[in-house]
């Protein structure tokens, strides 16, 4: 099998591979991506035509998901927060949050003074245990950080409000009321589904005793970063995260949300938290599933669910690459056909070395080598790392695609002529080219009467929480 790989090398001045259209280039003199490679890597390749269907059945999927009649069956489940109204830059106070929704938990203490914001925070990893364990002690866990924390910073007995980050699919009947509908991202702690989180966190601090906490609002990750963004953007309507997992929120008149049954407090909006990890769990996305997504899901905790999701988070992204390059060794065109077994083991490639090979300058290697050299694929060529960028550049910008389509259906959901999108999440954030890619899909889909801006939220987990408890706090006050 070996005998396939084909191994060109020359040594242009520049290389580079062009990510902006249609599938992956190489330029003229530099080693070419196999051409086998490329033949089979066309399946990862959204065209409009794929993305105009996504679109259609992402808008049906939201309208299902807003509707009565259809919520129950819909995937895109369309939760209301409960959160009306959007900062306006008065809101001051000092607050708790917790920011619980992936590898880390955090604790952070924040005062908002108007535009200030200060934000003190200590991070907690959870361990595997935890996250799989029974539910009790994950909550258990997190009141023994809040009130360490809240003890070592001088806040245990002054009774701040908190705001829970709780970023997993909560089913919300109240600021303070969120029902956990299933585990994401790796959690399968027992004894939570079908509970009311607030109260089980509220029975944690209780069993510990020694910190006075008044939890004021629960909200997701996607919502806190939308408010965050606001605060500093009176445009934002929309929040995204994509890191750990993937989620989507957006603010929609309360009219079109027939789940929402609180009394309007004067906007008229709430904010919609879609969970749209959960969109092609019916089938809605096979018409662009691929083998690589079929055997990632397979193997996951949660197989048949947040397919969206698993075709874009960081927690699958570099396992699809990897799969893609063990089946490339396999079928003799990368790594002499040998591989080592580094590469076969699976999680064995983070999606950081996604970003990290995607962030070699033109022409030059170092971080794909070092990643080969660590995976064991000491013997890799010019031409190994030329594909394993181009496996890279597949799965990445099939994701950013993606986002893109699911963007452009909400921002003309939204319908104002002017919107910003806030955007938290490692992948956002770290790989190198994802933020442009996302610019220049949007900009081809969407009509042109539509502006829009893409805007780094930063710590929409902590800032967001204690703002959405301020404005209820803020709206509360008058009355
Ligand atoms: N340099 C990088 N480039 C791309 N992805 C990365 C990078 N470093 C870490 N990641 C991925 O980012 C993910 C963690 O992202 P992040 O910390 O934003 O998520 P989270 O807060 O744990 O969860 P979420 O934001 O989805 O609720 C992990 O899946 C990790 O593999």
């Amino acid at each position: 099998m070996a005998s396939k790989c084909k191994s060109k090398i020359c040594n242009p001045p520049e290389q580079e591979i062009k990510v902006t259209q249609g599938t992956p280039e190489v330029t003229q003199g530099t080693p070419e991506v196999t051409p086998e490679i490329v033949a089979a890597c066309q399946e990862l390749v959204l065209d409009n035509d794929k993305l105009q269907t996504y679109m259609t059945t992402f808008l049906d999927n939201i309208e299902r998901g807003l509707k009565k009649e259809t919520h129950d069956d819909a995937v895109v489940k369309c939760i209301p927060t409960y959160v009306q109204d959007l900062p306006n830059g008065t809101e001051t106070g000092k607050f708790l949050a917790l920011d619980l929704g992936g590898s880390n938990f955090r604790v952070l203490i924040i005062t908002l003074d108007g535009k200030e914001c200060d934000m003190q925070s200590k991070v907690y990893s959870i361990s595997h245990e935890v996250m799989q364990g029974p539910g009790e002690e994950l909550f258990d866990f997190i009141a023994t950080c809040l009130a360490e924390y809240a003890v070592e910073q001088g806040v245990a007995d002054a009774t701040l409000p908190l705001g829970f980050t709780f970023s997993f699919p909560l089913i919300q009947k109240g600021l303070t009321v969120g029902v956990l509908e299933r585990w994401t991202k790796g959690f399968s702690c027992e004894g939570v589904i079908g509970n009311d989180v607030v109260q089980m966190l509220k029975a944690a601090i209780d069993r510990r005793g020694d910190v006075k906490i008044d939890v004021c609002a629960v909200l997701n990750d996607t919502t806190g970063t939308l408010m965050s963004c606001a605060w500093k953007n009176n445009d934002t309507r929309i929040g995204l995260i994509v890191g750990t997992g993937t989620n989507g929120c957006y603010v929609e008149k309360q009219a079109n949300v027939e789940l929402f049954d609180e009394p309007d407090r004067g906007s008229g909006n709430v904010i919609v938290n879609l969970e749209w990890g959960a969109f092609g769990d019916d089938g809605g996305l096979d018409f662009c599933r691929v083998q690589y997504d079929r055997d990632v899901d397979a193997r996951s905790i949660n197989p048949g669910k947040q397919l969206h999701e698993k075709m874009i988070s960081g927690m699958y992204m570099g396992e699809m690459v990897r799969l893609a390059a063990e089946r490339f060794t396999k079928e003799g065109y990368m790594f002499g056909g040998k591989g080592s077994e580094q590469l076969f083991t699976p999680d064995a490639f983070e999606t950081r070395f996604v970003s990290d090979i995607e962030a070699d300058a033109p022409g030059t290697y170092n971080n794909v080598k070092q990643i080969c050299n660590d995976l064991g694929l000491a013997d890799a060529t010019e031409q190994d790392y030329v594909n394993l960028r181009y496996l890279c550049a597949c799965i990445s910008r099939r994701a950013a695609h993606l986002v893109s389509a699911g963007l452009t259906v909400l921002i003309r959901k939204v319908g104002e002529k002017k919107v910003a999108v806030g955007i938290d999440g490692t992948v956002y954030k770290n790989h190198p080219n994802f933020h442009n890619l996302m610019m220049e899909k949007i900009k081809e889909l969407i009509e042109p009467e539509y502006e829009f801006s893409l805007m780094l939220s930063e710590d929409g987990s902590g800032r967001g929480a204690a703002l959405v408890a301020a404005v209820a706090a803020r709206v509360a006050a008058q009355g």
